[in-house]
């Protein structure tokens, strides 16, 4: 992939941020950096609400609250009701915001103290800016801090009008998506964090806007990139998986092509009761392109446990044991269960097999078995092709940890995951992290209408297809996580979910996006 930073694609995590705030301030920029901050976020919030509409900022201590101190005096300039309110007034503020707030209290902006003044502009204000924190945040937010972000939360969702963050919803961890967590008397842990509509961050995208929490609690997200010269940035392994990226992985197709251009793709699992998972893995290859796409089930009896897809009859079904393990992209997993016959197959799968796709059970019994561990990192020095897909819990299972530990800092976890296994891994849930181990991406495609049953068995078909389409394995992962997510989103648009949406609904939508992104 060629993408250079800074790009709109780039992620940087907030020491980066601080070293190249410091490189550009070494040239002492006119305008300050601060300046143009609150330049750039007067600017979205003039497109939020009308010129004499009032508007309520929140100024914290650091310089966040300087660049809120910026925004009040381009607001007040163009005729906006500004008030503002200070968190400790008492504060030692940088140069760059001490000289901000002078001007602000030089310009005709309202300064709010009382507690009744407060919640009388909570009642009229049209627009709250949460100045209060950014990247400087270092412990969970109690006390006062915590009281008014609980007011701002509450205000904002009954009086329905928009909060628009400075930076990062203030109480989010810029680097992980998680929230600061404060353990109260009552031993519960407290969690304070803004739920913004609108977030400008300034200068690049963090990691933690865009996955864990993050996007829960960011809203739309607007970089705005302070006119920084690109040589300020140093070179990044970290970026956004998004339309912009992916659109040209994927050809279009010649027309002298025949099924035997678009390859093979052979599901392995389906163990009895469980049919339904590799079935969907396989409609999954099969709306993404495969030329060809089988099911091997894992049953105890000799014989297939379906003799045909009666809805797609085009899926060819068999026994797993008569599936040729080494001349098509196999995925197994889906339903795989835990059977010695289901570990066999796998042995088998992770010895023969060039182009592999594991999920489901195939990763809970890998993660269970050393031997099995051992044959994934085999693949790596025969040039095997591996994809790993787990979700939070199965990550877990394979670092011999908690699902809590995995998303405390998913970034390290995916690193951790690459280190150990070699392979390629997507690390499912939201803000889905995809990795080489070199590169790591955040896709930006999805919503909560895929946390049901079945889903996931749908990627790892996707993922198998697009392998199989002869897609480099990172770029299969990518690419099936964008559509997969895209898919989902499309469907939600349209009134299909977030609430009953269901895996089949989502085979078709990405059939869409696939032929959208391969026309360009
Ligand atoms: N530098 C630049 O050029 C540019 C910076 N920019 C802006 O600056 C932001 C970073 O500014 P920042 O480093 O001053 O940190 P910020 O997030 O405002 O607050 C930290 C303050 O809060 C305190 N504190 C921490 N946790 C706390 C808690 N839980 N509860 C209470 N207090 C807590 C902490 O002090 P402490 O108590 O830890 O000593 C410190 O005083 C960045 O996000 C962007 O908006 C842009 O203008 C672009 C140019
Ligand atoms: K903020």
């Amino acid at each position: 992939m060629k993408l250079s930073p800074p790009c709109n694609l780039s992620v940087y995590l907030s020491k980066d941020i601080r070293a190249i705030e410091t490189a550009v301030k070494a040239h002492a920029p006119k305008p300050s950096l601060m300046q143009r901050a609150g330049l750039a976020a007067a600017n979205l919030a003039s497109q939020l609400i009308h010129i004499n509409e009032p508007i309520l900022i929140f100024a914290g201590p650091g310089d966040n609250g300087g660049d809120a101190f910026e925004m009040a005096i381009h607001l007040s300039q163009r005729g906006y009701l500004v008030q503002i309110y200070r968190l400790n007034e008492e504060t030692q503020y940088s140069h760059d915001a001490a000289l901000s707030l002078g001007g602000a209290t030089n310009s005709a902006i309202t300064w709010i103290v009382s507690h009744e003044d407060l919640e009388q502009a909570l009642q009229s204000t049209s627009l709250i800016v949460d100045g209060l924190f950014g990247i400087g945040l270092n412990r969970a937010i109690i006390g006062r801090a915590a009281e008014l972000v609980n007011l701002i939360n509450q205000t904002s969702q009954r009086r329905s009008i928009p909060v628009l963050s400075l930076d990062i919803p203030s109480g989010l961890n810029a680097d992980t998506g998680n929230i600061f967590t404060h353990t109260g008397a009552s031993a519960n842990s407290i969690t304070t964090t803004i739920r913004a509509t609108h977030t400008i961050t300034f200068i690049a995208n963090k990691p933690g806007l865009f996955t864990a929490k993050g996007r829960d609690f960011a809203g739309k997200i607007i970089l705005e990139t302070l006119n920084i010269d690109a040589d300020s940035f140093p070179r990044t392994s970290l970026y956004l998986n998004a339309n912009d990226n992916v659109t040209g992985l994927l050809h279009r197709r010649n027309h002298d092509s025949n099924k035997g251009s678009f390859g093979d793709v052979s599901i392995i699992g389906g163990a009895d009761g469980m049919c339904g998972a590799a079935i969907l893995s396989a409609r999954g290859a099969l709306m993404s392109g495969a030329g060809k796409v089988h099911v091997g089930f894992c049953t105890e009896q000799t014989r297939s446990s379906m003799e045909i897809d009666p809805q797609y009859p085009e899926i060819m079904c068999r026994h797993a044991n008569d599936i040729e393990f080494a001349k098509s992209v196999i995925a197994i997993g889906p339903g795989l269960a835990h059977s010695p016959t289901a570990k066999k197959l796998l042995a088998r799968a992770l010895n023969e097999s060039p182009c592999l796709v594991i999920d489901a059970d195939a990763i809970n019994l890998i993660a269970q078995d050393i031997q099995l561990q051992h044959q994934v990192l085999k693949r790596r020095e025969k040039n095997f092709s591996t994809i790993l897909t787990p979700h939070p819990l199965e990550a877990a299972r394979l670092l011999n940890t908690d699902t809590a530990n995995i998303q405390r800092d998913r970034l390290e976890a995916i690193s951790e995951l690459t280190d150990k296994f070699q392979t390629i891994v997507i690390l499912k849930g939201s803000g889905s992290l995809i990795s080489d181990g070199q590169t790591t991406f955040i896709n930006t495609s999805g919503n909560p209408a895929l946390a049901t049953g079945g889903t996931g068995d749908v990627l790892t078909g996707v993922c198998a297809a697009l392998l199989a389409q002869g897609l480099a394995p990172i770029d299969a992962a990518r690419l099936a996580c964008f559509v997969h997510g895209a898919a989902a989103d499309a469907l939600v648009d349209a009134g299909t979910g977030p609430i009953g949406l269901n895996a089949s609904e989502l085979m078709p939508a990405i059939r869409r996006q696939l032929n959208q992104i391969s026309r360009g």
